[in-house]
């Protein structure tokens, strides 16, 4: 007899974060996630984690008595049984904001984690090597150096963490304004030095395109073996892309949505075009996020690499995209947003079942490294994640640390991601606009 869930709960937590710059303005001192913890009959404990939203803590509520007492080797049933329920709110839209706004796909992820690890623990295989056709590929994940150009905290009264007690630079630069390029080739040596990256990204989307290049030029004089890509989310219109790119293009392995929806022609449309003119390759998590979007993408040539983010694809939904990468000739990458430890193991499981060649993944966790809500959080070394062979995600909820989040949670009143209330600290009345970059104003 297989274990019954029987218990389903669902923890919005919380955790600290710097001024991070992107299209959609200044990350506010907070992000928000949402946890959800499954039990079953035999005692184990099964977890995941999402982006937070009132919609998404709704369409968990209305999954409950799906879930709750269901067995665990019937988890494929329960997630589609999850999937028609929520179909039935209908159509959703990702929005043009850096981050996607959708319900359902959040929600059906949290589930799926959670039900993954559970059933991981019952057989006695890691997640890993449950997913795709093939299981586990490799027995390490590659991480890029996700950097971000910095507000200056000091010109907000928002409580943004300092470095109090700095054990390297990386803790001292991450919480300091950098918006030179020199800062942003600081911020790269101490995340080297840290986390040893081969390869990083720089979100764009903030200054001048062109200063943004310089950017890069600088990352590639601190790097010169590094595969570096620039990500403006969609704000630069084909031909400003093409002028701001052309010129480095020698330096970046690949331009993750350098443009996007513009006039009468869509992202996929300008992204193919962009293609033609400089021969770069390109990266997507804003024009190919479900499978309708991916085979026009695909029949347009607009996209080399779509960044699959289980979160936004499910787990089994991204390495499905990992198999038609490897298939079809395209390679897998994977986005990310803010994050605590759970989606890093979800995320190093997934990397660890696609086939192929895969690009390093993106991940924020080294802005949130510190916090944690489990108990030994998966380490980044040389750049790289170890999978783990333990059953499951392989991670341990820390309940005093989770409570502590959850506190912080409840202590904010805020339910969806907000980026242009810091923003508006720095430029007064400032509102999202997806085609120019957060201060050009
Ligand atoms: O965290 C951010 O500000 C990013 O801009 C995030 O919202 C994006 O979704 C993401 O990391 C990306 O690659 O576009
Ligand atoms: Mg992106």
């Amino acid at each position: 007899m297989f274990p019954k869930i029987t218990s389903m709960k669902v923890v919005p937590v919380a955790g600290y974060d710097g001024f991070l710059l992107n299209l959609s303005g200044g990350h506010a001192p907070w992000f928000i996630r949402c946890v959800v913890i499954l039990e079953d009959s035999a005692g184990n404990q099964g977890v995941g984690e999402i982006p937070s939203s009132e919609g998404i803590l709704k369409g968990l509520e209305q999954c409950r008595a799906i879930v709750e007492g269901s067995t665990i080797n019937a988890f494929k049933h329960t997630l589609n049984s999850a999937r028609v329920a929520l179909s039935k709110n209908g159509r959703e839209e990702r929005g043009r904001q850096t981050f996607d706004l959708r319900v359902a796909v959040h929600v059906i992820t949290g589930l799926e984690s959670a039900l993954l690890d559970l059933y991981g623990q019952t057989v006695g295989l890691p997640v890993a090597d449950l997913l795709g056709q093939y299981g586990r590929q490799r027995d390490e994940v590659e991480a890029l150096g996700y950097l971000f150009l910095l507000g200056d905290p000091d010109k907000t009264d928002l409580p943004y963490p300092k470095a109090s007690d700095p054990v390297d630079a990386w803790d001292e630069v991450r919480y300091q304004k950098a918006l030179t390029p020199e800062a942003v080739a600081n911020l790269a040596k101490a995340a080297f030095d840290r986390y040893g990256f081969k390869d990083f990204k720089l979100k764009g989307g903030v200054l001048r395109g062109e200063e943004e290049a310089d950017c890069i030029r600088a990352l590639n004089d601190a790097f010169p073996e590094a595969r570096l890509t620039l990500d403006p989310n969609g704000a630069w219109t084909l031909d400003e892309a093409v002028r701001v790119l052309e010129p480095i293009k020698h330096l970046l392995s690949y331009a993750e949505d350098p443009c996007g929806q513009e006039e009468s022609y869509s992202g996929r449309e300008t992204m193919a075009e962009f293609k033609k003119r400089t021969g770069l390759p390109t990266a997507t998590n804003m024009i190919a996020t479900d499978f309708k979007q991916l085979q026009y993408a695909t029949q347009l040539n607009a996209v080399d690499i779509p960044l699959a983010d289980c979160h936004f694809w499910t787990m089994q939904g991204a390495v499905m995209v990992g198999e038609l990468c490897n298939e079809w000739g395209m390679t897998w990458g994977s986005h990310s947003n803010n994050h605590f430890d759970i989606s890093l193991a979800m995320m190093t499981h997934v990397a660890a079942a696609c086939p192929g060649e895969i690009t390093a993944i993106d991940t924020h966790w080294i802005w949130q490294d510190g916090q944690r809500i489990t108990r030994d959080p998966f380490q980044i070394r040389e750049g790289t994640l170890k999978v783990p062979t333990t059953p499951g995600l392989g991670v341990e909820l820390d309940e005093a640390k989770l409570n502590q989040a959850h506190q912080l949670y409840k202590s904010l009143d805020v339910t969806q991601r907000n980026d242009a209330m810091a923003m508006q600290y720095l430029i007064p009345d400032w509102t999202f606009d997806p085609k120019r970059p957060a201060l050009v104003r």
